[in-house]
């Protein structure tokens, strides 16, 4: 897009500057609620910006690594508070730029600030263990040495929340950072930054560069100096990157989609159950890797949940995210809208029912963004694409069953295994779900999104590299164990 001329410009950090890509080049991000409203534009830079970065961090570790958690601890707390501070005007940038409601918005910062405070904790807890020696003379324990520097590449729907859960655990258990926040949501992820760069981090140990994930992502996968690859985003993207790791012997962790399924029991409460679908399955536009998609009903509930669902539904505000009536806002682009527009093309020439929505919102204010009406299916099949593959939109495919044997096989009948939700009062079937279920995230009566910042998360199956993060888990990507004999 051309960049008007009173668009505000945000620079890349680089060993404690904020500087300009070598190429002079910006890219603008208009707001998906409103074209008009152009929230920012950022460096669009080139291999030799990451190159910078990349050696600021690495002369940066030594010293770091080697302060103490507690030292380390005091920045993160730095940080922690200046984005409180700031959190009204950051998640209004936030609701802005990639279009989650306000109320998200600010949700997802406060969550940034609890991260960061969780993180600092850290700085003060234990990291290793005494382990028996079969010599009585020696001393054995474990202890921890950070990976040296990290690549941060993260994706637009959580633009504060994910880039902190890397981040902060990366720093806090003695890493350097380099950040490339997603395109479309890097002014957020820019203002993210500054709260790091204000509360004084020594030059090198956080740096962002931001720019096409061809160049500046593909860029920090490929570099030899780059110990560490934390990845979150599209399973397209990310086994590629995983694939670029490996290839040069570093470590990486891929945290990726979802196409995550409910299952309504005969003995639910509906209620909780539909108010939880559509929480778990239209928040953020549908736009989340937890998003619930496959909603699987056992036959004698299903008419009962149906109307209550697509009653519902239709209350739902669609609007711009600034908005406080607005319920669900429009998706964060105009690709994000065709690949939704696209899906529910593909849903009804695979011979699925239409219920409700399928439509892009036109007239009036609808005409200057992305939004589309939130979207229920019935008669949806496994083998459709709207039942396999992720929409990341507001779009809910619902599937009959006779039994919770059948559904859960049907639950596990994809490639992904992120979360999942099962709403029943039946303790037996509970533990059949917990234990039947292939997600890394099982939840009982509660909606498949919601992500606790203290508890490991990430996916089995395709949805991950089989790595979690986030809680107590972070530490186990982040750092190396060493195993120490002394005698
Ligand atoms: N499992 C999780 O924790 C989780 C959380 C949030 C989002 N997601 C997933 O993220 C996806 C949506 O995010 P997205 O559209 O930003 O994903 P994406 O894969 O397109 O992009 C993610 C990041 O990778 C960069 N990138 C793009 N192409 C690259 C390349 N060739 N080499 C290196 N980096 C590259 C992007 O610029 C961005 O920073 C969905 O699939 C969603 O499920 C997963
Ligand atoms: O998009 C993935 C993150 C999901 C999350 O943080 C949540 O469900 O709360």
């Amino acid at each position: 897009m051309t960049v008007k001329a009173n668009t505000q410009i945000f620079l890349n950090y680089v060993d404690g500057e904020w500087c300009e890509s070598i190429s002079k080049e910006v890219i603008g991000n208009e707001s998906p609620s409103n074209t008009e409203d152009v929230v920012g534009s950022v460096q669009k830079s080139t291999r030799k910006d990451l190159e910078e970065a990349i050696a600021a961090a690495k002369s940066a570790k030594k010293k770091w690594g080697n302060l103490t958690g507690n030292e380390r601890a005091d920045y993160l707390y730095k940080a922690a508070d200046i984005l409180e501070s700031r959190l009204e005007e950051i998640a209004t940038c936030m609701a802005r730029e990639m279009g989650k409601t306000l109320a998200e918005s600010k949700g997802e910062t406060a969550r940034g600030v609890a991260i960061l405070r969780y993180y600092a904790g850290e700085g003060l807890r234990k990291v290793g263990d005494v382990i028996p020696s079969t010599d009585s003379e020696a001393l054995m324990f474990t202890t921890r040495a950070p990976l040296g520097v990290v690549g941060v590449i993260t994706p637009w729907n959580f633009p504060v929340a994910i880039p902190i859960w890397k981040s902060a655990p990366a720093l806090i258990y003695g890493n350097t950072v380099v950040i490339k926040p997603a395109t479309e949501a890097a002014v957020t992820g820019a203002k993210v930054i500054e709260c790091f760069a204000d509360a004084g981090f020594p030059s090198g140990v956080i740096n962002m560069v931001t720019g096409q994930g061809s160049v500046i992502g593909q860029g920090l996968a490929d570099h030899p100096d780059v110990n560490g690859i934390t990845f979150t985003g599209s399973n397209k993207v990310g086994r590629q990157i995983g694939q670029s790791v490996l290839a040069r012997g570093g470590k990486y962790q891929l945290e990726m989609g979802g196409k995550n399924p409910v299952i309504v029991a005969s003995d639910a409460d509906i209620d909780l159950a539909v108010n939880a679908t559509i929480s778990g399955g239209l928040r953020s536009t549908g736009q989340k890797c937890t998003a619930t998609s496959r909603v699987i009903v056992q036959s004698d509930v299903y008419e009962s949940f149906k109307d209550k669902l697509i009653e519902k539904v239709r209350e739902i505000k669609v609007g711009n995210s600034l908005l406080d009536e607005t319920w669900m806002g429009p998706s964060s682009s105009e690709g994000q809208l065709d690949t939704v527009l696209s899906y529910i093309r593909k849903g009804i020439n695979e011979g699925a029912e239409l219920l409700i929505g399928g439509e892009r919102l036109t007239g009036g204010d609808y005409d200057n963004g992305y939004y589309v009406q939130p979207t229920v299916f019935e008669g949806v099949t496994n083998e459709m694409a709207i039942a396999q593959e992720e929409i990341f939109g507001p779009v809910l495919a619902l599937m009959k069953v006779n039994s919770l044997e059948e559904g859960l096989q049907l639950a596990n009948d994809v490639e992904y295994g992120l979360s999942a939700s099962i709403f029943t009062t039946n303790i037996k079937k509970m533990l059949t779900f917990i234990n039947d279920m292939e997600a890394g995230l099982v939840r009982v009566n509660a909606e498949s999104a919601g992500v606790e910042l203290q508890a490991p998360f990430g996916g089995m199956k395709q949805s991950s590299s089989h790595s979690r993060e986030q809680g107590q888990a972070a530490i186990e990507f982040f750092t190396a164990i060493k195993t120490v004999f002394v005698k």
